[in-house]
């Protein structure tokens, strides 16, 4: 699976061109990615990065990719991010990372986003796995009774026996919708809930995803 990961992570390095501002995104098959961009910037290659993670900003200053941010930059040329799972309409269930907010206003914001998986992560439906949903601290416990009413069987997330905190100071909450079979109209329905941030459904922006299939890599477009 590392090595599906690592496949699809050095094919999209190839869509970067000089110049670009660069959305990067979270996870383990980013991080392939921003190893791979570090040396290809040590080699010349001039980009920018906006990370969307604070690992994925530390890995990127460790391996030498200068970075910017939204103040700096009018917009960002392509993103490219992992996924925890897609569907055959290219709708994607993120979050497992916990990245999710700024995932998504790093991908939503990219003129290409490309999205970097190993096959595992390939679906009929989304919803195998629970929904990431990222949540005030304050009134949790009402939100997630409201999430419940729509159907979802809630847990917040805890890591190292905590509750996780976002980077952006929010709960996750885990949230098991069964398969969901209309990713935009439930996304929608949680958003309208007062105290979600965000969910991690990503409908409608995915323009190429490059899959890892054992020794090889097979891309899709929009
Ligand atoms: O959404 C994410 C983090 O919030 C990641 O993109 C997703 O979890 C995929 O991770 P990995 O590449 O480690 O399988």
């Amino acid at each position: 699976m590392d090595l599906e990961k690592k496949l699809a992570a050095e094919a999209s390095i190839d869509f970067i061109k000089d110049g670009m501002v660069v959305g990067l995104g979270s996870g383990s098959t980013v991080n392939w990615m921003v190893r791979k961009l570090g040396e290809k910037v040590k080699q010349g290659l001039n980009i920018r990065g906006i990370p969307s993670s604070k690992k994925t900003e530390r890995l990127a200053l460790e391996v030498g990719v200068p970075l910017t941010d939204f103040a700096s930059v009018d917009c960002i040329d392509i993103a490219i991010d992992g996924a925890d799972e897609i569907d055959g309409n290219l709708n994607l269930l993120k979050g497992g990372g916990g990245s999710l907010v700024r995932e998504k206003v790093v991908d939503v914001n990219a003129d290409q986003f490309i999205v970097i998986i190993d096959q595992s992560k390939v679906v009929e439906e989304l919803g195998e796995l629970p929904l990431p949903i990222e949540v005030l601290q304050f009134g949790w416990e009402i939100i997630a009774k409201k999430i419940a009413e729509l159907g979802g069987e809630t847990v917040i997330r805890i890591k190292d026996e905590k509750r996780f905190i976002s980077d952006n100071g929010n709960y996750i909450l885990d949230c098991k919708f069964g398969k969901i079979t209309k990713p935009e109209e439930l996304h929608e329905k949680l958003k309208l809930l007062t105290g979600v941030v965000e969910t991690g459904i990503f409908t409608n922006m995915v323009d190429k995803v490059i899959i890892g299939r054992k020794d090889e890599v097979e891309v899709l477009e929009k």
